[in-house]
Parts: C-alpha cells; sequence; structure tokens
C-alpha cells in the first residue's frame, strides 16, 4: 500500500485509504445480497432484532416491562389491572384517550374513559416516571392457522427503578384497580359466543334486588347472609384449603323467581355475571377455556342444567370412579366434540380446575332437581339448595307493595286463602297486579284468575274422569270381545 513518511512513521495516503474504503464496501455488498439471496426474511428480521435488544439492553439506561393480555393460555390478570388503572393517570402530556360505553340501552349513559393503542401515558410514584404504551397485533389467518389480536402494554422505567416496580409500583396496580373493580357502578353480563369463541358483554341493569323478591322473609335473610359471609371469608377459605367459590342451586317451577334471585344477588354483591349455555360449548376442553377466562367477583351461571347436553346423562362405571376421586378423566373426551360431560362440569366445580380464580359465584338453575345426576347433589358440590316455589302470603304482600303501593286490603285475606287452595307462581300473581294501577282493580282480576284455576282443575279432573270412564268403557269392549273370541271355537266345535 503507498504510504508517506512522517517522523520515521509510515502512514497510509489519502488515495490508498479511499480504494480501501471503496473495496470494503464492496464486499460488504456483496456479502449482503449473497446473504439476502439465501436467508429468508423472517430470519433475517429474527437476527436483527436479536442484535438490536443485545445492545440495546447493554447500552440503554432504561428498562421495558411487557404484560400481554393473555398469561399461559388464559386472561392476564395484571393486564387487567393495568387496563382499569391507566385511565386514571391521564394527564396533560396524554395526547388521546378512547371514550365509550356498553350500555346499549341508555344512549345518554356516561361514556367511560380508556387507554387507546400506542397513546403515551406517563405516571409518577415515589420518585419514578413510568412511560407507559398500549401495543396490538393485528388478527392473522389463512385457510391453516389463525392468530387471534393481541394487545400488550409496555412499561419503561429507569433500570435502576426496576426492583421498585416489581415490589412496590405493580402491587400498587393491583390494589388500586381492586378497588375500581370493588366499586365499579356499572355490572355486565356476559354470554359466550362460539363462533367467536369469546365473551361477549353488555350493561347488566336488571332492576331485581331482595327489595324486590317475593320469598319466605327468613329465606331471604339466609341467602343474604350467606352472601355477606362468603365475601368476607378470603382468609378462611385459604386457611380451610379451599377454593375461594360458593355454589348455588336453586330449583323449583318455572316463573318462581330464580332468575330474578340471580340478578339481585349480582345486584347486592356487584358481581358481573356470566350466562352460559353449555348447548354451545363443544367440549370439556371448551368449557375449560371459556371457565378460565371468566374474572373474579363474578357469578357463573348456568340455567337449566338439566337439560344441558351431555351434563346430565348418566355416566359410565369409570367415569363414576374417577370422578369420585376427585379426578375426573376427561382426556379421553376433550379432544372431541361431543357436547360438555358432567365429569367435565364436575372437574370445574370442585375438582382441581375449581381452584382457578377467586371470589367466584357458581349458579345452576333447574325446574327439575329430580333429573339432575345425584353427583351433582352431593354434599360440598352445590353449597347451597334454594327451593323456589309458589307464591306465599308474605312473597303476595311484598308484591302487593311493590306494584300497587298498598300494605293492607280487604280483599287480602281472600287472595291468600285462593292461593293456599290453587297455588299461583309469583309471576303469575305480579302479571295479574301489573294490570291495573288501581289496587281494587287490580285485586278482583287477581281473585278472578285465582278461581279461573279452580274452573281449569275441575275441568282437568273431569277430563281424567271421562278418559277414565273411556279407558274403562275400552277395557270392557275387550273383555266382551274376548269373551266372543273364546266362544268361537266353541261353537265351531259344535
Ligand atoms: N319471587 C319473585 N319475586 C318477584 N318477582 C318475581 C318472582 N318470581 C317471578 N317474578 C316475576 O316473574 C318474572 C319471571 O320470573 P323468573 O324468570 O325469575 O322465573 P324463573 O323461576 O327463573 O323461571 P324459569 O324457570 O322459566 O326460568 C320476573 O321477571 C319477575 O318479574
Amino acid at each position: 500500500m503507498p504510504s508517506v513518511s512522517m517522523g520515521g512513521l509510515q502512514l497510509p495516503t489519502m488515495s490508498s485509504l479511499l480504494s480501501l474504503y471503496a473495496s470494503l464496501s464492496a464486499v460488504i455488498m456483496i456479502v449482503r445480497t449473497i446473504l439476502n439471496d439465501m436467508i429468508p426474511e423472517s430470519i433475517r428480521d429474527f437476527i436483527s432484532r436479536k442484535a438490536s435488544d443485545f445492545f440495546s439492553s447493554y447500552f440503554s439506561r432504561d428498562f421495558t416491562f411487557l404484560i400481554e393480555d393473555h398469561w399461559e393460555a388464559v386472561e392476564n390478570e395484571t393486564f387487567r389491572a393495568v387496563q382499569a388503572y391507566l385511565p386514571t393517570k391521564v394527564g396533560p402530556d396524554t395526547s388521546c384517550l378512547l371514550l365509550g360505553h356498553n350500555d346499549n340501552n341508555n344512549l345518554l349513559a356516561v361514556a367511560q374513559p380508556g387507554v387507546s393503542v400506542y397513546t403515551r401515558i406517563v405516571d409518577h410514584f415515589q420518585g419514578m416516571k413510568l412511560e407507559w404504551t398500549l401495543n396490538e397485533k393485528e388478527e392473522k389467518y389463512n385457510s391453516t392457522y389463525y392468530i387471534p389480536k393481541n394487545q400488550w402494554f409496555q412499561l419503561r422505567c429507569k433500570r435502576s427503578d426496576k426492583e421498585r416496580v416489581m415490589d412496590s409500583y405493580i402491587p400498587h396496580i393491583c390494589r388500586t384497580a381492586e378497588k375500581i373493580f370493588y366499586d365499579r357502578e356499572i355490572l355486565s353480563i356476559y354470554t359466550y359466543n362460539q363462533e367467536e369463541s369469546n365473551w361477549e358483554s353488555t350493561v347488566f341493569k336488571h332492576p331485581a334486588t331482595f327489595e324486590t323478591l317475593a320469598m319466605e322473609p327468613e329465606q331471604k335473610q339466609g341467602i343474604i347472609d350467606d352472601l355477606d359471609l362468603f365475601v368476607r371469608r378470603k382468609e378462611y377459605f385459604r386457611t380451610v384449603g379451599r377454593a375461594w367459590k360458593r355454589g348455588y342451586l336453586l330449583w323449583g317451577p318455572p316463573g318462581t323467581g330464580k332468575s330474578t334471585l340471580v340478578a339481585a344477588i349480582a345486584n347486592h354483591l356487584r358481581f358481573h355475571v356470566y350466562d352460559l349455555q353449555l348447548q354451545g360449548v363443544r367440549s370439556d376442553f371448551e368449557l375449560r377455556r371459556v371457565l378460565t377466562s371468566t374474572t373474579n367477583r363474578s357469578i357463573l351461571l348456568i340455567e337449566d342444567v338439566d337439560c344441558s347436553s351431555n351434563s346430565t346423562e348418566p355416566r359410565s362405571s369409570d367415569e363414576i370412579t374417577n370422578d369420585d376421586e376427585n379426578g375426573p378423566d376427561v382426556k379421553k373426551r376433550s379432544a372431541s366434540d361431543k357436547g360438555v360431560t358432567l365429569s367435565g362440569l364436575l372437574n370445574f366445580i370442585d375438582g382441581l380446575w375449581s381452584s382457578c380464580g377467586d371470589e367466584r359465584i357458581i349458579i345452576f338453575t333447574t325446574n327439575h332437581k329430580e333429573k339432575l345426576d345425584p353427583a351433582l347433589l352431593r354434599p360440598g358440590r352445590m353449597d347451597v339448595h334454594v327451593y323456589m316455589g309458589h307464591c306465599t302470603a308474605a312473597g303476595f304482600k311484598l308484591l302487593a307493595g311493590k306494584y300497587l303501593g298498598i300494605e293492607d286490603h280487604e280483599l287480602f285475606k281472600r287472595i291468600e286463602d285462593l292461593m293456599r287452595k290453587f297455588p299461583a307462581t309469583p309471576a303469575e300473581v305480579a302479571q295479574q297486579l301489573m294490570i291495573s294501577g288501581k289496587p281494587e282493580v287490580a285485586l278482583d282480576g287477581l281473585v278472578e284468575f285465582l278461581k279461573g284455576k279452580e274452573v281449569d282443575r275441575i275441568e282437568k279432573i273431569g277430563g281424567e274422569e271421562e278418559s277414565k270412564s273411556k279407558n274403562l268403557w275400552c277395557l270392557m269392549r275387550k273383555w266382551k270381545n274376548k269373551k266372543k273370541k273364546k266362544k268361537t271355537p266353541l261353537v265351531a266345535e259344535e
């Protein structure tokens, strides 16, 4: 290489440096072209991302936490906590905010704030500066695979604050979110969308409360006390080694207020309701996924459990054995789409999967308790069995008070007597009381309705008597025919 001598030192000339640079650039370009041709784009991306992560983690003074919407295939509770917490930290430097509500019956409902994608939110906590952004990856699908949309929060802080974020800041977020959830004014009801494989929510604004529920006062108070005790007993459940769950079985004829009681429980506890139709779930495997994606402080409602696909079908002997050992073997069925099996359901009530989540209430309703598999009724499975029966005198008085605003009336005694003879459901009574705002008219209507039940009954009995006599007549005819047939051979013989 040409060089110049300076004070005894041999230095390369400018032109030789330029030609060295040119030949190095040419070599790099050739290598790059070869690599680009030989290595697929996804692998090149991966290598460059890894290299950039490696160098930035060495030279950057920041640290990044990523909080994804799912954690080990179930909803990530930390993500949910951040989602509830961040809207409370919107400051002057926040440039964008989501607003909305899902109260589809009320256009004037107050819009709730939410974090919008890619918006930077800055929070300060114990002298630390914390920068948040919500990121999103669009769903991808083609004929062979489907990757659902996923979101994650990115939290950037100083590297030196990393430990404090983990030990103090994140627990602070979770505590704040818990309070937000606890104080929430809006309840939601979720229904499972099988097509989309997710829960869809809408605002739950059922007006029923324990006050409006027609029921025997002691029975009602018993339920309220049980619920209040349940929510206070977090530590107790931990100490005795049980999942913090409570199972209710509500049974009784249609129109006696089972669904109304569920609404009253949700309003009393301020719990969301997950309304699950077991027929809409393809397998035990799907059931597990569906149930693990429900949130804490919620009610899982399975109505008309006696009609729910395979869940009341008698179990095979091996199922019973496995179940009774508290570990039902669902593997055999999990891959198939045979619907939910009783084992799958029981496993969620008190098997190993029952420990997923806290502060959950499971409610089954049925019109026919006798049709349920005894395994479902075994002590410990459904903690509380509530019979919702026909309207009692106390129930009627409560309904009259709520619907007509009266505490007493001369027709009360007559109505109570009639109801004892001809039981009516609270739904029927409520229906009659709604007919008029005038107590006289509504109560008269109720008397007529109850008397109508007597007529119905007589007609029914009459019908039965008639069919009995028809049966008798048929028997007589058969008997006569038999006698005739018996006689015929004799005549022939003669
Ligand atoms: N115990 C009750 N107290 C107050 N209202 C009641 C009661 N029972 C029924 N009702 C009234 O009747 C309507 C129907 O009752 P609800 O749907 O709760 O009955 P259900 O027992 O769940 O019936 P089903 O078994 O058919 O689901 C309610 O909207 C409510 O207005």
